[in-house]
């Protein structure tokens, strides 16, 4: 299936907004060209990853994830839900008391790695906190809205490499279906298919719909925290990787509110007879909660 396009660097940002909006209802999910993000930072991103996973497994493991920062290696049992991938999370710089939580490999074995990657994560953030002001105006708040709440003023954003290897077991999910937790995220692949969504949770049995691939252009998911915002108007969709046998590197940059952010319906998405369908929660703790049941 083909999702809706938008296109950031328009001018007319009201039509913009509009699409948005419309994508954001209909589908959750949408294309983003135009995003700033140059097709060669994507190239240089996806050999930095492959550069990484390409490690021993010792070297990888010294990484090892804490504190949602590093590598998670492959399940060696699959796991409960069939998972097969590795994946190294990169997680907030901008905050003083968390940035150093980050763990990097070292020059001698990645020379120049990490700034590579810091560069990628800052172009990958300038282009989400554009594409959030677009969102405001889509829900007919200002522009700045996220902003002023503190949502994007401390980001609080997570990179995220993945490698599904080739050769896999038999589960035919290698990324379990699942939906994003935060605001938004900006997903890219190098075109090997297996991406799908499911528009209806509800529906018997689940439908699955193939995402094709379009060069140079981000996925974008809405999360949870941004279906609470918006009482449900929103969607944050559930989708995941289908098992295709072809080894496949992507990376997505999670968008999320400051842990101190408080997420409130927001007030066009509410009214006496549509209220609001969430309590007002601290993003750190919707988000540690989550984590804490969801492997994903
Ligand atoms: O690898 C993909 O294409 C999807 C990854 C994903 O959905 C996630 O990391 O949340
Ligand atoms: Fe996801």
């Amino acid at each position: 299936m083909k999702l809706p396009i938008i296109d950031l660097s328009s001018p007319d940002r009201l039509s913009t907004a509009n699409s948005i909006r419309q994508a954001c209802i209909e589908y959750g999910f949408f294309y983003l060209v135009n995003h700033g993000v140059e097709n060669d930072d994507m190239v240089k991103a996806f050999d930095e990853s492959r550069r990484f996973f390409s490690l021993s497994l010792e070297e990888k493991m010294k990484l090892a994830r804490k504190e949602f920062r590093g590598y998670t290696p492959q399940d060696p049992t699959l796991g409960l839900q069939g998972d097969s991938k590795e994946s190294f999370y990169i997680g907030p710089m901008a905050d003083s008391t968390n940035a150093n939580l980050n763990q990097w490999p070292s020059d001698e074995s990645l020379e120049n790695w990490r700034p590579s990657i810091e560069s990628f994560y800052w172009k990958l953030f300038g282009a989400g906190k554009k594409l959030l002001s677009l969102i405001a105006l889509s829900l007919n708040m200002d522009d700045d809205f996220f902003e002023k709440i503190g949502a994007v003023d401390r980001p609080s954003a997570f990179l995220r490499l993945l490698r599904y290897p080739g050769e896999m077991g038999s589960h035919e999910e290698i990324c379990s279906a699942h939906s994003d937790s935060g605001t938004l995220t900006l997903l890219t692949t190098e075109g090997v298919p297996g991406l799908q969504i499911c528009r209806d949770k509800l529906r018997e049995p689940l439908v699955w719909e193939d995402v094709s691939y379009i060069e140079g252009a981000f996925i974008v998911n809405i999360g949870d925290l941004m279906e609470r915002w918006t009482n449900c108007l929103y969607r944050s969709t559930m989708h995941r990787v289908k098992r295709t046998c072809k080894e496949r590197y992507s990376m997505a940059f999670f968008l999320d509110p400051h842990p101190d952010c408080i997420v409130k319906c927001i007030e066009s998405c509410c009214s006496e007879s549509s209220p609001p369908r969430f309590a007002p929660i601290r993003s750190g703790d919707y988000m540690d909660a989550r984590t804490r049941n969801t492997p994903v």
